[in-house]
């Protein structure tokens, strides 16, 4: 269930299921008729106002109207566009609309007890302008509850963003599969809350479409998932290194250790500038602190290929001296790099490439802002057209994982393959939460996750583990909290 469709797949779908044996007008007369369920939860006898759009968005619009008509409803229906130019399924579903049909322009949309928004969906094709803008502006402003049809009108279900105008949805409800558009901001919050019917669209056109989005949930990466064995010890667990900065920025990275550890690393050490370690050996006495004076000391440490996974950036300072410690690691290492790691790298994304290059796996974890400077120049990354685009063109670009965080945290792999997350709470935006994550992601890849499942996995735990410790949240409160949603990721999983 975890599958996203862009338009272009949903309509597919649509193509395939037909093939499949069922044709096109069953699909929106079931389309309509959830539609009608949704809206018929509000108590009769409501008016309902049902605003049609010239395709089959407006065609599911006037099969809910019939439907709610049958169900007691007083129902007004106008159409965006002319009748007579109305084809297709559309068409159909217009004839079995005995009511009449009026000029949205006529309609005062107060009186509605709820409007349902059926201009526009899957078809969107480019900014509304004109009668629609004005329609779909004059719906926000009407203070009543919408029901958004597939899509709020305006809202583009492959990108997220607002094409033009759209109205702020109390409910939408959308077919089969939800779109990147459902998830990515703002998106997301315009959806409200999101319903997904089943109109009998099978399963099986999926093995088809093969498509490359999921939601990121725990089936994407659970065959995969590092679960502990009676069997092994901790040296099975993995083995992580984080390296830190001196006294005064080691909190950063103090953080992504602790995230390490709690992920289920089976070690961690830190390399640490001797004024650090105080700090570090008082904040967790399970980490292994190794003393880092100078690059030949993690050299040294390094020379032991056990320790095979490193976590780079939280609180490691900018520049040349940062450059140097990753071009010490990386050769045959799996790498996480967050935070001044990816700054050192500012405006030269293509010596990241390289880096990566010499990796045995690279996981980048980017906020915007620093997504922003890595890639500055680069516009076919940075101007493509959606946050998941620009997280895919920028994996593919550097031939790592990329973790382009925020309340919509996308994951992209090289391959094309990318989730988007949509458990983080807003008050997961706090000072040194991307630490815990970085050190998270370094965990699970010291357990040899691969990097793509190990950084989705990352992600979503980090946004299950802000949702235990609760509103309120510290970055110091997310590792701790990983204890209780590991007991309840292996319920789920079936393990003892
Ligand atoms: N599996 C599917 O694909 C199914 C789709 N269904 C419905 O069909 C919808 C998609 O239908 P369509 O592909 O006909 O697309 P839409 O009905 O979303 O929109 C296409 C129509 O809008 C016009 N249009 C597009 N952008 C415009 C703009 N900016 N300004 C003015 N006019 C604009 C187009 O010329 C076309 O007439 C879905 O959103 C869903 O509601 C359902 O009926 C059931 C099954
Ligand atoms: N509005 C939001 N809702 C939910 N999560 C958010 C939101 N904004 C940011 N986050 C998450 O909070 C974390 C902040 O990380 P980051 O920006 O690196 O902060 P820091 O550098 O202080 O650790 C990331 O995991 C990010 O995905
Ligand atoms: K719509």
């Amino acid at each position: 269930m975890h599958a996203l469709l862009d338009p272009q797949e949903m309509g597919q779908a649509d193509r395939l299921a037909a093939e499949m044996g069922t044709p096109s007008f069953t699909l929106m007369e079931r389309a309509g008729t959830a539609v009608a369920d949704v809206v018929a939860r509000f108590p009769l006898p409501t008016r309902v106002i049902v605003l049609c759009g010239p395709g089959n968005n407006g065609g599911d619009g006037f099969v809910a109207a019939r439907v709610l008509t049958q169900r007691g409803f007083r129902v007004r229906v106008a159409l965006l566009g002319e009748r007579a130019r109305l084809t297709g399924d559309a068409r159909r579903a217009a004839e079995r609309w005995r009511g009449t049909v009026e000029e949205p322009a006529v309609l005062d949309l107060t009186e509605a007890g709820v409007i349902v928004d059926a201009l526009f969906g899957a078809g969107l094709a480019r900014d509304l302008d004109g009668a629609a803008k004005a329609l779909v502006t004059r719906m926000a402003a009407s203070g009543r509850p919408i029901v958004a049809v597939d899509l709020p009108s305006g809202l583009d279900g492959a990108t997220g963003k607002v094409r033009g105008a759209a109205a702020q949805a109390q409910e939408t409800i959308t077919f089969f599969r939800r779109k990147p558009g459902h998830l990515l901001e703002p998106g997301r919050s315009l959806c409200g809350r999101v319903r997904v019917a089943d109109i009998g669209i099978p399963d099986a056109v999926l093995d088809v479409i093969r498509p490359a989005t999921s939601v990121n949930m725990p089936d994407l990466w659970r065959p995969v998932f590092p679960l502990p064995s009676a069997l092994g010890h901790k040296y099975d667990r993995g083995h992580a290194v984080v390296v830190s900065g001196g006294a005064w920025t080691c909190g950063a990275a103090r953080l992504s250790a602790r995230g390490a550890l709690r992920a289920g690393a089976g070690l961690v050490t830190v390399a640490l500038p001797p004024d650090a370690l105080p700090l570090h050996a008082a904040s967790y006495a399970a980490i292994m602190p190794r003393p880092m004076a100078c690059d030949d000391d993690l050299a040294a440490l390094l020379a032991d290929r056990r320790l095979g996974t490193v976590v780079l950036g939280p609180g490691l300072g900018l520049g040349a001296a940062t450059r140097a410690k990753i071009d010490i690691t990386a050769p045959g290492r799996r790498l996480v790099l967050d935070a001044d790691a990816l700054t050192s790298y500012a405006g030269v994304p293509w010596a990241l490439a390289d880096l990566a290059a010499r990796t045995a796996g690279l996981i980048i974890t980017p906020h915007e802002g620093e997504f922003a400077r890595l890639f500055a120049g680069d516009r076919a990354v940075l101007e493509a057209p959606s946050k998941l685009a620009r997280a895919r063109a920028a994996a593919a670009r550097l031939g790592a994982v990329v973790v382009l965080k925020g309340a919509d945290t996308v994951v992209a792999a090289p391959d094309g393959r990318a989730a988007i997350a949509e458990n983080a709470p807003a008050y997961l935006a706090t000072a040194g939460a991307g630490d815990v994550l970085a050190g998270m992601a370094g965990g699970l890849l010291a357990q040899a996750m691969p990097p793509f499942e190990a950084a989705a996995a990352a992600v979503w735990l980090h946004g299950e583990a802000a949702r235990a410790a609760g509103p309120g949240l510290v970055a110091d409160d997310l590792p701790e909290a990983l204890r209780e949603v590991y007991r309840r990721l292996y319920e789920l999983f079936g393990v003892r």
